[in-house]
């Protein structure tokens, strides 16, 4: 899929990089992947034409982020059916995929109901499979609408808070279009500033253990020509320290109803780090990602992956080394705590940021009208 001009920058196709499709060959619908542990060294797509090799690339963050997850769970589904796999144990894997992102279970719900509803009304597989491919592709249209509201509302804030000119941004993870149906969440405002000459600078956070960011979000925006610099997790309170930063901007994996944010591991320092320095703490998300039946930051199951994401580097050239496939960079049998997401509690997030509009302060108050809608678009 790539040439070898894309890694040297001088690609020049469309900016968007579609995460993933679902496509109908004369053998059999199929949904196609860009495997993400792959970037940004190879661009190299799974074809998946079972809903077990889907799970597994949930599970290994092949395909990932919340609200692509939600996407993908519904096209597993619709998979499943099309396929003559069993449906309801499909969506129970492939909703069981990962814990965090409550999108991925409101993606396999939704597509699930309409194939039930279809099947009992109808009585007829091809239908109902239909129906749940139906339901499969709204998620994704509504999300890649989704994508553009908050880019043009998170722009707007951005606007009302900082100073004129330039704004400098730091983000973590990756939130552009390799988690969206769109442009992405925190990452398409910031994209949205630098299309309109408003971005001075995005720090872009590594992101360890797994390297989202600089595989990724340092990928998306080298190929949208953003003026973005790298740097390590732990470099981040320096340049707050330094007064570099004008605001954070990250995504969000699942908001419990009182508004405590899971996301990516170190995003909760980065909470704390600007309140210290008086930094406003944005957070975009969908509001797919807001999940009223989570009361609160405690009651968010948070992941815990396999240590060998932290005792050792992976990458795909590598020569099987270490348990996970990878270079020990700590002594063999070294235990390693490594939890995929944090919570980052209400009071220190500045505003919440869907397509819906801003919400700030953030309280279980100010967030009710979103449970309200999060109810309505996770049915309908
Ligand atoms: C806007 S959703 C992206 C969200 O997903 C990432 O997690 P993962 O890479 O493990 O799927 C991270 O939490 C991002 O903020």
């Amino acid at each position: 899929m790539a040439d070898q001009d894309a890694r040297n920058g001088e690609d020049k196709r469309p900016t968007g990089i579609p995460a993933l499709r679902w496509e109908e060959p004369p053998e059999g619908p199929v949904l196609v992947l860009l495997d993400q542990t792959r970037l940004p060294a190879e661009e190299v797509e799974l074809v998946c034409t079972d809903p077990a090799a889907l799970v597994e690339a949930i599970r290994s963050l092949a395909v990932r982020g919340a609200p692509l997850l939600g996407i993908a769970g519904g096209y597993g589904v619709a998979l499943a059916a099309v396929r003559g796999f069993e449906v309801e144990e499909a969506a129970a894997a492939l909703a069981g995929a990962r814990p965090t992102a409550v999108n991925l279970a409101v993606g396999v719900r939704r597509a699930q109901a309409a194939h039930r509803e279809a099947l009992a009304r109808t009585g007829d597989t091809r239908q109902a499979a239909r129906a749940a491919l139906a339901a499969a592709r709204a998620l994704h249209r509504e999300d890649t609408e989704a994508s553009a509201r908050m880019a043009a509302h998170g722009l707007a804030l951005l606007d009302e808070l900082l100073p004129a000119g330039g704004h400098r941004v730091l983000t973590h993870c990756n939130t552009g279009s390799l988690v969206s149906g769109g442009e992405g969440t925190a990452f398409a405002v910031a994209l949205a500033a630098h299309r309109s000459g408003r971005l001075r600078r995005l720090w872009v956070d590594e992101t360890r253990p797994l390297l989202q960011g600089a595989r990724l979000t340092a990928y998306e925006a080298a190929r949208n020509d953003m003026a973005y610099t790298l740097l390590t997790d732990n470099a981040a309170g320096s340049l707050f320290a330094a007064g570099e930063v004008d605001a954070v901007l990250i995504g969000a994996d699942r908001i419990a109803a009182d508004g405590s944010v899971a996301n990516k591991v170190g995003s909760y320092p980065l909470a704390v780090l600007a309140r210290y320095h008086h930094v406003p703490f944005v957070v975009v998300a969908p509001v797919t990602t807001v999940d009223p039946d989570t009361p609160d930051g405690a009651s968010i199951e948070v992941e815990q992956r396999p240590g060998y994401e932290v005792t050792e580097i992976t990458a795909p050239q590598v020569p099987v080394a270490g348990a996970g496939g990878g270079i020990p960079v700590a002594p063999l049998g070294t235990q390693a705590y490594n939890p995929a997401f944090d919570v980052t509690p209400p009071e220190l997030v500045t505003a919440i940021v869907t397509e819906e509009g801003v919400v700030s302060p953030v309280t279980t108050e100010a967030l009710a009208s979103l449970c309200a809608r999060s109810r309505q678009v996770t049915i309908s």
